[in-house]
């Protein structure tokens, strides 16, 4: 029971919730092992004191004595050893799990998911609330728990003692937990806080290191720093504050645990000044006291620790819980038509993107869709490989329903080369052998060499080992292309999607890279866009967009003896190429 409330309140593993009770077992026992050399130092004080006050005198065996001190030492260690082992050992296999976990379920959400999140904050969660949990699991959770543990187990023995000191040393622990408690809210609050101006502060600087270029180039430097500088302020202030509000609650709790001392002192002296109890009892509270309060103290500390983590913990379990996107990985598909029927679409639930859009991009043709900037193409190319699902509709593969199809297995039927390429910080050779994990130095470098790449890698210091940096930062936009359509190429893959990819390419390069990608579309099911008419001169349907609808679809050469969108567009193109500046 216990261990299915830690694997709900802390998102563990059922082994970790079993090995963190461990963990409080032993920290429990490890507390009132300490309480043994007090056991020692009161067996001494009581031979002293009877000889002090004229009773029996008893000659301590110093030989048992050291015995006795091995004998505490080496259960102090054996406990220790044992805590140390489940509480440590598991916090950081824990740790590692959820890390995993995290990253699992990120990989099998829908992509659109990323799309609508902020990246900063995933990589806060699997990262920095990772390591910050580590603390909570391998010191706060065991130490409190544990340290409630012995109490209640070392309380016994005072109430058996002397019940009435017993209640004067002990009445201060609830009151004490039941004040933190209410400054609970404060410190969640103030906790939040923190996180949120971290995040806001971490995007800011984010954003500056990307667009450095841009700031530079329009002078805007100064306002951003200016702007960095008031974030990083703020977070200074939250923190103060979040840490005052914490702090507020622990401290008025530990001082509300020394006035036990306080009440035992005085009903201690009462007590003896009326021969109810003896000094040895009182001197006995007395040292417990230290014993007792100590680890509650830090105990305060640790629940104030918990409280503030717990925002921590709900973002890694919102991100655990979070719908994993379902579907068959167990189909067959008949041929690979992509077609849309009535599909509809909206990225925010408040205007449709796509309204009522039907087409089909044949096998072993080439479909390109045209139309104006924000007509919604991007958008019908990622629902064709589903990025995302329509709000209605369907859209298919070979007869087959994308949204009832598993998207890892689905994916494995797609080239896509989109108009921001992302790349590695690794070789050429790595990152085109991004298209097929499994292709030998050989089949890489010919993909290269048809995408023309030759061209660029040669001059580069080590060829195709060469590392081009973050995102590729050695290498130019049209570089960068070509190395994306290398993977495609190599990928080979049965549908073909190109978003605008070789908007960067100069005339020549385009040339020579849309005879590779002819030889590359034989036979697949072709989806391309593109501004430039030159692009898709050899498309066999253009399918033309505008504010989310079809307003004409067929072959170029009817479209283009009609009078819609698409004529006006090519026209447009043509009366452009005559300009001159
Ligand atoms: N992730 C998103 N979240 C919300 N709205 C989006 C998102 N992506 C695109 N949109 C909106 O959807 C509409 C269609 O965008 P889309 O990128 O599909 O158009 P496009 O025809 O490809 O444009 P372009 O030719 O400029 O690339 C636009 O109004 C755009 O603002």
């Amino acid at each position: 029971m216990l261990s299915e409330f830690f694997t709900k309140r802390f998102g563990l593993t059922k082994e970790g919730s079993d090995n963190l009770i461990k963990g409080i077992f032993y920290t429990a026992l490890l507390n009132i092992s300490f309480m043994f050399p007090v056991s020692l130092y009161a067996l001494l004080i009581y031979l002293w004191v009877e000889q002090l006050t004229g009773g029996e005198i008893i000659d301590p065996n110093l030989g048992i004595f050291i015995l006795l001190i091995l004998i505490v030492l080496g259960i102090i260690f054996a406990f220790a050893w044992k805590q140390y082992h489940f509480v440590f050992n598991t916090t950081y296999v824990e740790s590692g799990n959820r890390r995993i976990n995290l990253g699992e379920n990120l990989r099998k959400l829908p992509l659109s998911f990323f799309e609508n999140r902020d990246l900063a904050d995933l990589t806060a969660t699997i990262m920095n609330d990772c390591t910050d949990l580590e603390h909570v699991f391998s010191h706060a959770v065991p130490q409190l728990l544990g340290s409630i543990i012995s109490l209640c187990i070392v309380s016994v023995g005072m109430f058996l003692f002397d019940w009435r000191l017993a209640i004067a040393l002990l009445w201060v622990v609830p009151v004490a937990f039941i004040i933190l408690f209410i400054s609970k809210r404060l410190i969640y609050t103030g906790g939040n806080r923190v996180m949120a101006d971290l995040l806001n502060c971490g995007d800011a600087v984010q954003e500056c290191i990307e667009s450095i270029e841009d700031l530079k180039s329009y002078n805007c430097e100064d306002e951003y720093y200016g702007k960095i500088s008031s974030l990083t302020s703020t977070i200074e202030k939250s923190r103060i504050n979040a840490e005052l509000m914490a702090a507020s609650g622990v401290i008025v709790g530990k001082v509300v645990l020394n006035l036990g001392i306080v009440s035992v002192i005085i009903l201690g002296s009462y007590l003896i000044i009326n021969s109810q109890i003896s000094i040895f009892t009182f001197l006995i509270f007395l040292i417990a006291s230290a014993s007792v309060y100590s680890p509650l103290e830090n105990g305060l500390m640790f629940l104030a620790e918990i409280f503030m983590m717990d925002n921590k913990i709900t973002r890694a379990q919102e991100i655990e819980s979070l719908v994993v996107e379902g579907g068959s990985d167990d189909y067959s598909l008949d041929g690979y038509d992509v077609e849309f029927e009535n599909v509809s679409f909206n990225y925010d639930d408040l205007k449709d993107v796509l309204t009522d859009i039907s087409f089909t991009a044949k096998q072993g043709e080439v479909t390109a869709l045209v139309g104006p900037s924000g007509g919604g193409k991007s958008t019908v190319s990622k629902l064709a490989a589903r990025f995302w699902d329509p709000v209605s509709g369907i859209v298919s593969l070979g007869g087959q329903d994308l949204s009832k199809l598993d998207s890892e297995k689905l994916l494995e039927n797609f080239s896509i080369v989109f108009q921001d390429v992302i790349l590695f910080n690794n070789s050429i050779l790595e990152n085109i052998r991004v298209g097929r994990k499994d292709a030998t130095d050989e089949e890489v470098i010919e993909a290269a060499r048809l995408a023309e790449c030759e061209e660029f890698v040669f001059k580069l210091p080590n060829g195709y080992d060469t590392v081009i940096g973050e995102n590729g930062e050695l290498l130019s936009g049209g570089q960068r292309q070509r190395i994306s359509i290398a993977r495609a190429l190599l990928k080979d893959a049965n549908v073909i999607l190109l978003d605008e990819a070789t908007s960067f390419l100069d005339v020549e390069n385009e040339s020579k890279i849309q005879k590779a990608l002819s030889e590359l579309i034989k036979n697949k099911t072709v989806i391309i866009i593109a501004h430039r008419m030159r692009t898709i001169a050899n498309a066999n349907k253009i399918v033309v967009l505008d504010g989310g609808k079809i307003v004409e679809q067929g072959k170029p050469e009817k479209l283009i003896a009609g009078d819609g969108l698409f004529k006006k567009m090519v026209d447009l193109q043509n009366l452009s190429g005559e300009w001159q500046i």
